[in-house]
C-alpha cells in the first residue's frame, strides 16, 4: 500500500537504491517503493577538513555514491535507470565526524566518546535524475540533510563491552544499531527516528513533493501553514491530468530556506493534485518479477562459471563473444548472450573492445583464485540445481530428493550420494573448502579461543577453518577429524605453510568411531546436516569426550525465533530439506541442545553474512 501520493510518482520509473544497507532497503520498501538494490563502490573518503560542516560532508558523501552508481549503470548498455537514489548517515560529537567503526576497538572509542552524552546523527540523501542522450549520461541532482540528536544514558565498561561483542555496532555510524540492542543505550531522541536507522522519510517524501509537484503562482500566493507530507491516499494513479508532466520540476534546487518555502506550497499543489487525479492502476509488480526471474539468473551464472568464461577473461582480457565461444566451444550466438547476462548481472564489463571480468569475477569465480567458489558454483550447477527441481516432491513429502535424482534408494547421504564417486566428492570438497575458506577467518576470530590448547574440527573436510585456527593461535594443535575418503584427498587442499606442523588429519565416522580428545570441539555447519536424533548422538559423543571446562564452538546460520526474518537461514531451511536429512534451528532450538548436554554460558556472535558462531563451555556432568 503506498500512503504517500507522491511515492505513485516513482512506481513507474526504474528507481536504483545506491546503497548495501539493509535498514535504507527496508525503510523505502516498507514505505511502498519499488526499487532494484545496486550498491556504490564510491570508497567513502572525502576529505571531511574541507566541508564546512558535516551535513555538507554526508551529502556530498550521498550524491557520489548515486552518481558512481548511475554512471556504472549507464556504461552497462541499455541500464540507464530514471532515478538514483544514495544516502549517508553519520554521527557527529565534539566536532568530530563518526563513521562505521573499522574494527573492535574502534566501535570501543566512538561508542565512549557517546556515553552520557548528546550528540547528532546525519543523513545526506541525494536523488539522482538520469537520461542519456547519445549515450551521453546526464544527471539532475537533489540533495537535503536531515539532522536528529540522540543522548546516550553513561554506559558502563561491561555495557559497552558485551554490546560491542554482539557485533551489531561494525556495520553502523558511530557503532550503534538505534533500532536494536542500541535502542538500550539511548536516553532521548529528538527529531526522525528514522533519519538515525538510516533514511530520513519524512523529508524525502518533502522532496519528491518539491521535485514532482512544483508549484504554480496561485499556490504560492496562498498561505499554507502545515508541515505535512501529503494526505493519505491509496494507489492513486499520479498520472498528470492537468499538466505538470510526470518529470520532476526542471529546476535546480535552492538554498534550505529557499527550498523550505517552496516545499510547503508545493504540498499544497499536491493535495490538490490528488484530487483531481482518478484512473487507478495496480502498483506494477517489479520485484515479483525480479523473483521469477531468480533462477534463470543463478543459472546463467552457474552456466557461465561451468564454462569457466570466467577463467578465460582472467587470463585475457578484453575478449569478443566469437573468440570466447570459440574457446569455451559454444555456439557465438549463444555465447554473447550469455556473457551479455553476466554484464548485466554485474559479473562482466561490456565495452566496445569486449567483455573483461569484473573484480568479484576475478576474485571469486575464476577457478584458481585464491577465494574461488568456483567449486561451489559447479556443485550447485551439477548437483543442487537438480535436487531443486523435485522441491515440489520435498515439500510434499518432508525429504530430501537424492533418490528421485539418482534413481536409486540412499541410505547414508555422505556415501550414496555426495561421495559416490571420486568425481563426486571432490567436486563436494571443492565447494566445501570455497565455503569454508570464506568465512574461516571469522569463525576463527569470534571468540577469544586462546586458552584452549588443542581442538578438534569435527567434519573438518579439508581443514579450511583449521588452518585459520591454527594461523590465529599460534600455540593451538588442530585435528580434522572427517572420513577416510576424505582425509586421503584432504592432502591435495593443504598449502604449505608455518601452520603446517598444527594440523594433523584424523579418519574416522563421527557416529561410530571415538573422537580424537581435544579441549574444544568444533562443530562448522555440521549439525543442520542432520536429524534431531542424529544431533544429539553427535552431541552426546562430543559432550562424552570433552572434560569439564572444554568448549564446542558451534557454527551455524541461525533462524530467528518466529522464522520470519532470517531470510538467508530459511532458503537454508529448504536446501536442507531438498538435499539432508536436517534443517536450519534457531538460537533458542540450539542452546536447547546444548544445555541438555551438558554445554553452558553460550554465547553467540553473528558473523558477516549468514553464519552465526556459539561458544559454549562443558560443565561437570
Ligand atoms: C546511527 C545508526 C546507523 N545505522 C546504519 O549505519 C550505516 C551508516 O553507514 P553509511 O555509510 O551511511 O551506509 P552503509 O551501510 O555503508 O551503506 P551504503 O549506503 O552502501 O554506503 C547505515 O547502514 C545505517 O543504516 C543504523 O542501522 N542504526 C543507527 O542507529
Amino acid at each position: 500500500m503506498v500512503l504517500c501520493p507522491v511515492i505513485g510518482k516513482l512506481l513507474h520509473k526504474r528507481v536504483v537504491l545506491a546503497s548495501a544497507s539493509p535498514r535504507r532497503q527496508e525503510i523505502l520498501s516498507n514505505a511502498g517503493l519499488r526499487f532494484e538494490v545496486v550498491p556504490s563502490r564510491f570508497k567513502e573518503k572525502l576529505d571531511k577538513a574541507s566541508f564546512a560542516t558535516p551535513y555538507e560532508y554526508a551529502m556530498e558523501t550521498a550524491k557520489q555514491k548515486a552518481l558512481e552508481v548511475a554512471t556504472r549503470m549507464h556504461q552497462k548498455d541499455l541500464r540507464t535507470p530514471d532515478v538514483v537514489i544514495g544516502a549517508d548517515t553519520i554521527v557527529t560529537v565534539g566536532g568530530l565526524i563518526l563513521e562505521k567503526p573499522v574494527d573492535k576497538q574502534d566501535a570501543y572509542r566512538m561508542l565512549s566518546r557517546l556515553s552520557g552524552k548528546e550528540h547528532s546523527v546525519f543523513t545526506g540523501v541525494a536523488i539522482v535524475h538520469c537520461s542519456s542522450n547519445d549515450r551521453q549520461l546526464h544527471t539532475r541532482v537533489s540533495e537535503f540533510y536531515e539532522e536528529t540528536t540522540v543522548k546516550f544514558s553513561e554506559l558502563s565498561e561491561e555495557l559497552l563491552w558485551e554490546y560491542i561483542h554482539s557485533g551489531e555496532p561494525m556495520d553502523k555510524a558511530g557503532g550503534y544499531g538505534i533500532q536494536a540492542l542500541g535502542g538500550m543505550l539511548v536516553e532521548s531522541v529528538h527529531g526522525d527516528f528514522l533519519n538515525v536507522v538510516g533514511f530520513p522519510l519524512n523529508h524525502f517524501c518533502k522532496q519528491l513533493v518539491e521535485l514532482y509537484y512544483p508549484p504554480r503562482p496561485e499556490d504560492l500566493r496562498q498561505p499554507v501553514q502545515h508541515d505535512s507530507i501529503p494526505a493519505v491516499d491509496t494507489f492513486e494513479d499520479l498520472s498528470d491530468v492537468e499538466g505538470g508532466g510526470s518529470e520532476p520540476a526542471q529546476r535546480e534546487t535552492g538554498s534550505r530556506d529557499e527550498k523550505a518555502e517552496v516545499g510547503a506550497a508545493g504540498q499544497a499543489t499536491a493535495e490538490a493534485e490528488c484530487h483531481r487525479t482518478r484512473a487507478t492502476l495496480p502498483p506494477f509488480p517489479t520485484r515479483l518479477l525480479e523473483l521469477l526471474d531468480g533462477f534463470k539468473l543463478s543459472k546463467a551464472l552457474l552456466t557461465a562459471c561451468k564454462l569457466k568464461v570466467f577463467d578465460w577473461l582472467k587470463r585475457e582480457a578484453p575478449q569478443k563473444a566469437p573468440d570466447i565461444a570459440s574457446k569455451v566451444d559454444a555456439s557465438a550466438c549463444g555465447t554473447e548472450k550469455l556473457l551479455d547476462v553476466c554484464a548485466a548481472m554485474g559479473l562482466l564489463e561490456k565495452t566496445q573492445q569486449g567483455y573483461s571480468n569484473t573484480e568479484t569475477a576475478n576474485l571469486y569465480l575464476a577457478s584458481d583464485s585464491e577465494y574461488s567458489l568456483h567449486g561451489f558454483m559447479l556443485q550447485n550447477n551439477d548437483v543442487i540445481w537438480n535436487l531443486f527441481t523435485y522441491l515440489e516432491f520435498a515439500i510434499r513429502e518432508g525429504r530430501n530428493q537424492h533418490h528421485r535424482v539418482l534413481g536409486k534408494k540412499v541410505e547414508d547421504l555422505f556415501q550414496d550420494a555426495y561421495y559416490r564417486s571420486p568425481e563426486t566428492q571432490l567436486r563436494f570438497m571443492q565447494a566445501m573448502h570455497g565455503v569454508a575458506k570464506l568465512t574461516a577467518r571469522q569463525v576463527a576470530t569470534a571468540f577469544d579461543l586462546s586458552r584452549f590448547s588443542s581442538a578438534c574440527d569435527v567434519g573438518g573436510c579439508t581443514g579450511a577453518l583449521a588452518r585459520e585456527l591454527a594461523r590465529e593461535y599460534p600455540r593451538l594443535q588442530v585435528t580434522v577429524f572427517d572420513l577416510p575418503d576424505v582425509v586421503e584427498l584432504a592432502v591435495h587442499f593443504q598449502p604449505a605453510g608455518p601452520q603446517a606442523a598444527q594440523i594433523h588429519f584424523a579418519a574416522g565416522d563421527f557416529f561410530r568411531d571415538p573422537l580424537p580428545s581435544a579441549e574444544l570441539y568444533v562443530l562448522c555447519r555440521i549439525l543442520h546436516n542432520w536429524s534431531d536424533d542424529k544431533v544429539h548422538k553427535l552431541l552426546s559423543k562430543v559432550a562424552e569426550s570433552c572434560k569439564p571446562g572444554a568448549g564446542l564452538l558451534l557454527v551455524e546460520t541461525l533462524l530467528d525465533e518466529e522464522k520470519r526474518e532470517a531470510q538467508g537461514g530459511l532458503i537454508q531451511s529448504l536446501n536442507m530439506l531438498v538435499q539432508t536429512e536436517g534443517r536450519q534451528r534457531s538460537r533458542g532450538e540450539y542452546q536447547c541442545l546444548l544445555e541438555l548436554h551438558g554445554f553452558h554460558q553460550v554465547q553467540v556472535v553473528h558473523l558477516e553474512g549468514v553464519l552465526d558462531a556459539m561458544l559454549a563451555t562443558r560443565v561437570a556432568p
